[in-house]
């Protein structure tokens, strides 16, 4: 983790979003007991470099140049740039005429090599110069990748008499170890980067199971056609390495002053992996067919490097035992013949070799390097492949594009774009994960053949390739000795150092090994105390262990959600494009569907006018004799009219005309027709006005009703008014009655008065006589009761009231 702490940012980005192995740490550094490297070192910048992608063209075959695959598709330009150009009937060429895509791509690799190239210039311009690595303490990964046949595995093993890159890798590190083999054999590889020590016993075991494997070759010891195994002019069945001719680019003169005293031990592996699972190709098959091979199963040590449990190493002593291993192995390797391969490899075949390097008893290093030999990538339809191989192909074609996935995945990363690298979504990528994330180098090998047959899936490997070829491999930089691995005891237990208990690889073991797998810890090797504070230290690790996971748990499930988003719009993206072109294409044919159906249609309309012409048709002398007739009549018509006017009488009128003239019944019945048609008109006409005056009457009857119900309520209303006068009169006539009989009374009482009156005067008259002086005070008195007794106008005031109720009577009568 210092390691990270310690790198440039660069190096940081990349590596923390390979979502890679849990401690986000250098893998080497991890496992190795001397892996704590100084701050001086670790502060070194990181090595970066682009993946190396090569590409093999592979010439035509007989058979190819007969059936007219040579199009010219493919064309080198130069060392480094290929251009392909789309054959006729290929699917690019009909989606480049359609505007999708180009006729012509242009690809650049690391170097070319054309058709006439052999596999001496391919490996010493390729490959070696990563043996030469490996020989020196790095690992190196070399994987093989292009359609089925294409040459792949001719590539990887080359032919007897033309060895591959394997054979060639395997010879030169024979060559470089020549005269310093470590000759126990008892130091074996484990885990994924670790050495075991194996004891006496151990070792006779793992010597007679090499003889046992070799006896295989005896049995047969000729390469047979069968279907588990490679056809005899691509493989290495029978391959000598005495074949091999080398220009010495890695050989035993390429010894450092430094590992001049070096011993080294050599072991092999050969694996494959065949619909997603691992299978030891130098374990002995089943007793019988029926049976199923064992898969093994691939695990992660401590460091989190991935490691094949049970797979099976064999000490090779020399080149010789190399290529026997690689003949068994070939033997049992999957492989078939498909449509496109006689002899096609139906899985991914794994070569490594680990070179173990030894300072007299000390472990000094070990570093491995695998050829992969991938399956080719192909189209079911096209390899006419079904039943067993068609789930064979979907396995390949699956494995092979999550390995896409990665490649792609880390290409973002080298843009610095965070992006998750779906190395355990198959065995295969688990397996190359570590090279891709600083543990090694990789280098990939781009097999293609020139057909125009299999031009559309040649241009999607290159496509790949292209992809594959911005990919940034950071490699952290450190010493020799910072790689060298934890030596183990049969049991898996660190071992002693120098007779001593090396504190810190215990340190290290228990806290890696111990939290990952507590079963294979012994601490009863320790003494008490040491044995506290341990427990102590552990528990405190085990926190900080367990934070660190949290925390990168998160990040993960982070950079997941961020790459799925991304995903999820890239699809989007893709899928509205889709839709455009959909679109597009519909609209097109829509156009021309259309187009199509006017022309229809016009044809249609000029048959349809061509029959009815011939329906319709009048020989011209039928016509001319009609015309002449017509003629004739008219005049006829207008001799008549003319007579007629000299007679003095009214022009003809058509019937009369109809009956005199001999007009033909067909002019007639127009002329009627005609009339009638008039006549139908004006009776239309008349109906049309009949109907305003319908509608304008009916909407004069209904104002008429509205008028009247309004009439009839105003005539209640005045009803009621008319009622209360009437009462009111009634009212005023009875008070009236009463002011008469008051009034009547009241002249009653008046000429009552009078009488008393007149009897008082005349009393007075007797009385003056006697009393002359004092007589007028008493007239004046009887004078004014008189005139306050007497009204004004009795009967007038009757009037002047009937008067007054007539007139508001008849004001409020209705008018
Ligand atoms: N450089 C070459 N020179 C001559 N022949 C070649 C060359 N490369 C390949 N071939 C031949 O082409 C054929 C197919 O090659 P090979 O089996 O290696 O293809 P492949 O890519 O491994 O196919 P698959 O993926 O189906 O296994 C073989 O017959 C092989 O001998």
């Amino acid at each position: 983790m210092a390691m990270v702490m310690d790198m440039n940012e660069d190096t940081v980005l990349a590596m923390e979003s390979t979502a890679y192995e849990p401690h986000h740490a250098p893998l080497p550094e991890l496992s190795g007991v001397s892996s704590i490297t100084s701050q001086s070192e670790s502060a070194e910048i990181p090595e970066q470099q682009q993946l190396r992608v090569y590409l093999k063209v592979r010439p035509f075959s007989e058979e190819e140049l007969r059936s007219n695959e040579e199009q010219g598709c493919v064309v080198l330009e130069d060392s480094e740039n290929i251009s392909l150009h789309a054959p006729k009937g290929s699917a690019s060429m009909k989606s480049s005429e359609k505007g999708i895509g180009q006729q012509v791509y242009k690809f650049s690799f690391t170097q070319i090599f054309g058709p006439q190239c052999s596999q001496t210039e391919f490996f010493d311009g390729t490959i070696s110069s990563q043996v030469h690595q490996f020989l020196h303490g790095q690992n190196a990964l070399v994987f093989s990748y292009g359609v089925t046949n294409a040459g792949k595995t001719y590539t990887i093993q080359g032919s007897p008499k033309d060895p591959g890159v394997l054979p060639r890798a395997l010879d030169a590190v024979f060559r470089h170890v020549a005269g310093r083999q470590y000759e126990h054999a008892d130091l074996k590889p484990y885990l994924s980067a670790d050495v075991q020590k194996l004891d006496s016993e151990q070792v006779k075991v793992e010597k007679s199971a090499k003889a046992a494997l070799f006896s295989l070759l005896k049995e047969d010891p000729e390469p047979t056609r069968s279907s588990r195994s490679r056809s005899s002019n691509s493989s290495v069945n029978s391959l000598s390495f005495s074949s091999v001719s080398y220009d010495q680019t890695v050989d035993s003169t390429d010894v450092t002053a430094d590992d001049g005293h070096c011993l080294y031990c050599v072991w092999v592996a050969f694996y494959e992996i065949y619909n997603e699972h691992v299978y030891d190709l130098l374990q002995p098959g089943p007793a019988s067919r029926t049976r199923r091979r064992p898969a093994l199963r691939v695990c992660e040590d401590s460091s989190g490097s991935s490691y094949i449990r049970d797979l099976r190493w064999v000490n090779v002593q020399n080149a010789e035992e190399a290529s026997k291993v690689l003949r068994v192995g070939n033997k049992n390797r999957s492989a078939a013949a498909t449509k496109m391969n006689q002899s096609s490899s139906r899985s991914h075949s794994i070569f490594t070799i680990k070179l173990i390097r030894l300072d007299g008893a000390d472990v000094q290093g070990l570093s491995d390097l695998s050829l992969c030999d991938l399956a080719g990538s192909e189209r079911c339809n096209k390899t006419k492949t079904f039943g067993e191989r068609l789930k064979e192909a979907a396995n390949i074609n699956s494995s092979l594009l999550i390995l896409g996935k990665c490649i792609a995945a880390l290409r973002s990363q080298s843009h610095r774009m965070k992006s998750y690298v779906p190395f355990r979504e198959s065995k295969l990528t688990r397996l190359f994960q570590g090279m891709f994330c600083g543990r090694g180098r990789a280098s990939m090998i781009v097999n293609i053949n020139q057909c125009a047959s299999t031009y559309d899936e040649t241009l999607h490997v290159m496509k790949f390739s292209a992809v594959a070829k911005q990919v940034l491999q950071v490699m952290p930089p450190r010493s020799i000795e910072s790689l060298a691995p934890r030596l183990v005891g049969l049991d898996g237990k660190p071992l002693l150092r120098n007779g001593v208990i090396d504190d810190q690889a215990v340190d290290e073991y228990l806290s890696e090994e111990e939290l990952l797998d507590g079963d294979e810890a012994d601490m009863s090797i320790l003494p008490q105390e040491e044995l506290l504070s341990l427990v102590e230290s552990l528990r405190s690790k085990l926190m900080a262990e367990r934070r660190k996971n949290l925390i990168q748990e998160i990040q993960i499930r982070k950079e997941m959600g961020d790459a799925m988003l991304q995903q999820i719009t890239e699809a989007e993206e893709l899928h509205s494009r889709q839709l455009e072109d959909l679109k597009e294409s519909y609209e097109e044919k829509m156009d021309s569907t259309f187009e199509m159906y006017k022309e229809a249609l016009k044809e249609h309309a000029y048959q349809c006018a061509l029959e009815r012409l011939e329906e319709d048709y009048i020989p011209i002398e039928e016509y001319s004799e009609e015309q002449e007739r017509a003629q004739a009549l008219e005049k006829r018509v207008f001799e008549l009219e003319q007579k007629c006017r000299c007679s003095g009488a009214q022009p003809l009128t058509q019937d009369s005309s109809v009956q005199t003239s001999p007009l033909p019944s067909t002019d007639t019945d127009a002329e009627r027709y005609k009339m009638l048609y008039k006549d139908k008109c004006a009776v239309e006409n008349l109906c049309v006005e009949k109907q305003e005056l319908i509608v304008s009457l009916e909407r004069r009857v209904r104002e008429l009703n509205e008028t009247l119900q309004e009439a009839g309520e105003s005539y209640m209303e005045k009803l009621a008014e008319v009622q209360t006068l009437q009462n009111r009169l009634s009212n005023q006539e009875q008070k009236a009655e009463c002011l008469e009989s008051d009034a009547s009374a009241r002249e009653q009482e008046i000429g009552r008065l009078r009488e008393e009156v007149q009897r008082a005067s005349v009393c007075v008259g007797s009385s003056r006589a006697s009393v002359c002086v004092g007589s007028r005070p008493r007239c004046g008195l009887l004078l004014n009761i008189k005139e306050s007794m007497t009204p004004p106008s009795t009967g007038g005031l009757c009037r002047t009231i009937r008067k007054s109720v007539r007139a508001t009577t008849l004001r409020k009568k209705p008018s």
